[in-house]
């Protein structure tokens, strides 16, 4: 039985490096529509909480506040925590409107650009995870399960309790669960997300990560979702499938099986992107080690028909209705809305260019496309350096995106400097 007489609010708050991060409140306590004061450091914590100045939010401004405001479309009970609901909310400045350097305010403009070409995107997330024993005195990170296979009925049993627990929660806050398995690796889970038009779908990914490890805390588990746990298994992919509508119908389809003229461009423009907005699907420095051919994860800006060793994995042969793209670059690791930024960016880029995706990949071809940044540095190097970003994404957004992607930099170097590693002593000691 709850205690509270007052009921609680959830403010659930979109970042860049979590998804989302949450403050408990008192729901007397709010201000006039539930909103809340929320300082600016919000988009300048890294995962580990180091305060990265960005023009937003810095030693010489004082970090200042904004004001939260809560997007009533998203306000849900949450049935497991007695008089408690959750409401995502996004700031504003003193004039109320939209920070530009917040990623979901970014998505929502994007999404309005579509609007204007009377076109809705509409997006499905999946997600992989490792799940792992969270017991204290347990040996660390000890997977759940003994075997590794893909598909398995005797791992999905193992997991089932969570899973249907799983879905129930994220069904009851509007963003359903279609389909979980376990995937070949230790522990590895993946589930997939039914399609909602791309802000709801961002949301409910975002819930479906933090609600996830909320609820693996809750049982003495420990669900992670950065990109690579173990050098000899597979990382863990966040693929988007995505597709146009207008006026509800789906507009990627050909009578021929082919992609439409706007589904083309659409593709071209997510190819053509995808190099420059690389730190969008993959933020972090691990990011890059999920990158491997061998493992189904694309170095190369490449798409094919149904074809998993491409970046962009079209869909066409499951009927018109359902005709869409598969973008299997970014990595479970990214916060769904600046996956969500990048891809709707990138396809608006190449409806407005007309863009060609040029000839596909043929099955046992060899792997063609623009090669993709291969770490970090080189990421965040040609974010700054493009000529896409401002236009596309804006200035704001994109200095204070890349100065914490620069933190991230500066962090591992630190480390790296401080650090004599056992290559060295492997390499050097007996040798030297
Ligand atoms: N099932 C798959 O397609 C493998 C995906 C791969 N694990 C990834 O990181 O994207």
């Amino acid at each position: 039985m709850s205690r509270h007489s007052v009921p609680r609010v959830f403010l659930e708050l979109p970042d860049y490096d979590l998804g989302l991060r949450v403050k408990s409140t008192r729901a007397d306590k709010l201000g006039p529509g539930g909103r809340a004061s929320m300082c600016t450091i919000l988009f300048g914590l890294s995962v580990v909480d180091e305060v990265v100045d960005t023009p937003l939010s810095n030693a010489a401004n004082g970090y200042p506040d904004a004001t939260a405001v809560p997007d009533e479309s998203t306000r849900r009970e949450l049935f497991w925590r007695p008089r408690s609901e959750a409401v995502i909310a996004d700031l504003v400045d003193g004039a109320g409107e939209p920070i530009q350097e917040s990623p979901r305010s970014l998505c929502q403009r994007l999404v309005g650009e579509y609007a204007a070409l009377d076109l809705v995107p509409t997006f499905g997330f999946e997600y992989e995870f490792y799940l792992h024993h969270a017991e204290p005195g347990e040996q660390p990170h000890r997977p759940v399960g003994r075997t590794i296979g893909a598909y398995s009925h005797a791992r999905l049993a193992a997991v089932d309790s969570l899973a249907e627990e799983f879905m129930g929660r994220m069904e009851s806050v509007g963003a359903p669960i279609e389909a979980f398995h376990s995937e070949l690796g230790p522990g590895f889970l993946e589930f997939a997300m039914s399609p909602a038009p791309a802000l709801a779908a961002a949301d409910g990914a975002a819930r479906a990560r933090a609600y996830m490890r909320e609820l693996c805390e809750e049982r003495g588990l420990h669900a992670t979702f950065m990109a690579k746990v173990h050098a000899g298994h597979s990382g863990s992919g966040g693929h988007v499938h995505s597709s146009l509508a207008r006026a509800g119908a789906n507009v990627f389809g050909a009578e021929d099986g082919r992609l439409s003229p706007t589904g083309s461009a659409y593709l071209g423009g997510l190819l053509s992107t995808m190099g420059d907005f690389s730190v969008l699907f993959n933020p972090f420095i691990n990011s890059y080690k999920r990158i491997s051919p061998d493992m189904f994860v694309a170095a190369r800006a490449s798409w094919g028909f149904d074809n998993r060793n491409a970046a962009c994995r079209v869909i066409t042969n499951m009927g018109s209705s359902s005709a869409r793209v598969e973008h299997r670059r970014p990595g479970a690791d990214a916060s769904p809305y600046l996956v969500a930024a990048g891809i709707l960016a990138g396809g608006l880029h190449g409806l407005r260019n007309g863009a060609d995706p040029g000839p596909g990949l043929q099955p046992g071809a060899e792997v063609g496309g623009d090669p993709l940044p291969a770490d970090l540095h080189a990421a965040v190097d040609r974010f700054e350096a493009s000529d896409l970003t401002s236009d596309l994404l804006g200035d704001r957004f994109v200095a204070s995106f890349a100065a914490t992607r620069r933190g991230e930099l500066d962090a591992y170097d630190a480390w790296w400097r401080n650090t004599v590693t056992d290559w060295e002593r492997d390499r050097y000691l007996e040798n030297l």
